[in-house]
């Protein structure tokens, strides 16, 4: 027994990966291509183990609505595209037509394209656009990171009772501890006031970069 997570080590990683979130074959291009075609910001993709996890969870919850606020290239909304139940919809929301262009065409090349709604716009405006009901099954936030708390705030309200909220890098590598620029400062406060927020249950995952799963009341 240990009363912590273990750091994961390369090899451990790779055995975690080979071990239930091996990458498929569409996966394994995008990883490729992201990383070949925009190297810097690559490191912006969810980690296998997460995107097998988004899969995984989106199906747990039976989820027929979901949004995406922040898609890049593509990787996780791929992830829950194929988690959804039948006849299930995926609203993806970014502000790059350059990175979602890319994420388009593995949509296509995998057969989920017919499941996913692309909005291009500030996130903070564009999903003032969703229907104001509790509707939302699912929900993945992973954009700027100043942002959270708008996107928190558009995003729990529209939630179903038992319907989840997943939010990436909520760990910073560790910076929440000590936040050394805005971004860390931004999650760290979001941090808090998830704790505090009544609406949800909340717990923080040591997966990746940190993941904080909120179920809604
Ligand atoms: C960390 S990346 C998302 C990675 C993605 N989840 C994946 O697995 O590949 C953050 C994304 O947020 C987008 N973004 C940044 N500011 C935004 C905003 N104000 N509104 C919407 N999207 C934004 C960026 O264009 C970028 O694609």
């Amino acid at each position: 027994m240990t009363t912590k997570s273990l750091p994961l080590t390369p090899e451990l990683h790779a055995y975690v990966v080979a071990h239930g979130s091996t990458p498929d074959e569409v996966m394994r291009d995008l990883v490729e291509e992201t990383l070949a075609a925009l190297p810097a910001e690559a490191r912006m993709q969810v980690a296998p183990e997460q995107a097998a996890f988004l899969t995984f969870l989106t199906r747990l919850v039976g989820a027929r609505r979901a949004v995406e606020v922040g898609t890049f290239t593509g990787m996780s909304s791929l992830a829950i595209a194929r988690g959804l139940a039948e006849g299930g919809q995926l609203t993806c929301f970014d502000i790059s037509a350059e990175y979602t262009d890319v994420a388009r065409r593995y949509w296509a090349r995998a057969g989920v394209d017919d499941r996913i709604e692309l909005r291009i716009g500030p996130a903070g405006d564009t999903l003032r656009e969703l229907p104001h009901e509790r509707h939302l099954d699912f929900a993945f936030i992973d954009a700027d990171k100043v942002g959270y708390p708008v996107y928190w705030a558009e995003l729990v309200p529209r939630m179903r009772p038992g319907g989840i909220v997943a939010v990436d890098n909520t760990l910073r590598g560790g910076r929440v501890l000590a936040p050394s620029n805005a971004d860390d400062r931004a999650v760290a406060a979001f941090n808090d006031e998830v704790m505090a927020d009544v609406r949800v249950e909340p717990v923080l995952l040591p997966i990746a970069d940190g993941l904080t799963l909120a179920r809604v009341r």
